[in-house]
């Protein structure tokens, strides 16, 4: 049985304005939906990554499967603004019990085909194990360039682990990276060090990785991500987003405790998505067991949305 799944018509639903005016649309009457996983030659492909496998052999708390169409769900009703109409939904890729590697190889190599065809790509995982699928699709789609990573993250996710994990993913890109004799740019942005081992810190230093504190990202992420963005060819961003406070993402494994607020997390977003080298977005880890009333579905919209809107 195939991983790809095309998303079911009731997910995207919404109000029905347009007795009002013919642009008052909403993002269920714009966004363009697919039978089938193909590329065009422009556009945003929308793909979910169902997975909770990850965050499983993490030690974590399931539930990230379910994410994809309830994010959906939560951008159907949103006014549909410049960008919105870019967005081409190519259906979910699901982990068929424990195959995460094959369902990874999967978004990898639709990643990399849309991307060369001339796409963008906008990926709701699944747990951060969607990154090593999807940075490796970025990855290998524009070799020689100066790819740089940017994770907005309360953890490194540099994991050594038996297998891949929603913790190991960027281990592996760096991993992937020197096997191609390739420089890894890596970029953690509001990362904890109160939820980030020792061991793991020692990780980032060896890899030259660019780190912004949690308790720092007021003063220092602006900054750093001038230096980031003057130095890439292309840029993937990369949102868990448990970098949020919990009381603003109750709706994820691991909730943070101080986070990043989502206002000071948009002013790093919009530059990223106004730079004209960002390539490659996804939000991750979250997990609708675990929200307040779609409280965190409509946040986690809103930063897509956002994106989205930016990125055009
Ligand atoms: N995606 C990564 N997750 C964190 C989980 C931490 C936790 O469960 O407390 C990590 O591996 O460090
Ligand atoms: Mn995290
Ligand atoms: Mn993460």
């Amino acid at each position: 049985m195939s991983v790809w799944q095309p998303v079911s018509p009731d997910i995207w639903q919404g109000r029905d304005d347009r007795s009002e005016a013919s642009n008052a649309l909403r993002l269920f009457q714009t966004v363009q939906q697919r039978d089938t996983p193909l590329p065009s030659s422009s556009g945003i492909a929308l793909i979910g990554f169902a997975s909770d496998e990850g965050v499983r052999r993490n030690q974590g708390r399931p539930g990230a499967a379910l994410a994809p169409d309830v994010l959906r769900g939560a951008l159907a009703n949103m006014a549909s603004h410049q960008g919105h109409d870019r967005l081409r939904d190519m259906g979910n890729i699901s982990v068929e019990g424990d195959a995460l590697e094959a369902a990874q190889q999967a978004l990898s190599e639709t990643v990399t085909a849309c991307l060369q065809a001339g796409m963008q790509s906008l990926v709701l995982g699944g747990g951060h194990e969607t990154a090593w699928a999807h940075g490796r699709g970025v990855l290998d789609a524009f070799p020689g360039e100066r790819v740089v990573i940017i994770n907005l993250d309360a953890h490194l996710d540099l994991r050594s682990a038996r297998q891949a994990t929603s913790g190991t993913p960027f281990r592996q890109l760096a991993q992937y990276c020197a096997a191609q004799q390739r420089d890894f740019h890596y970029a953690c942005l509001g990362v904890s060090r109160a939820a980030n081992t020792q061991a793991l810190w020692d990780e980032a230093a060896r890899l030259q990785v660019t780190l912004v504190e949690d308790l720092d990202f007021h003063e220092q992420a602006q900054a750093t991500l001038g230096t980031l963005l003057n130095g890439a060819d292309r840029v993937y961003l990369t949102i868990d987003l448990d970098v949020l406070p919990a009381a603003e993402m109750p709706a994820v494994s691991a909730p943070a405790a101080l986070g990043v607020p989502a206002r000071e997390l948009l002013k790093v977003i919009e530059p990223i998505c106004r730079s004209g080298k960002l390539q490659a977005v996804d939000l991750v880890e979250f997990n609708p067991r675990f929200d307040r009333d779609g409280q965190g579905a409509k946040l986690a919209a809103r930063l897509a949305w956002q994106i989205a809107h930016w990125w055009a």
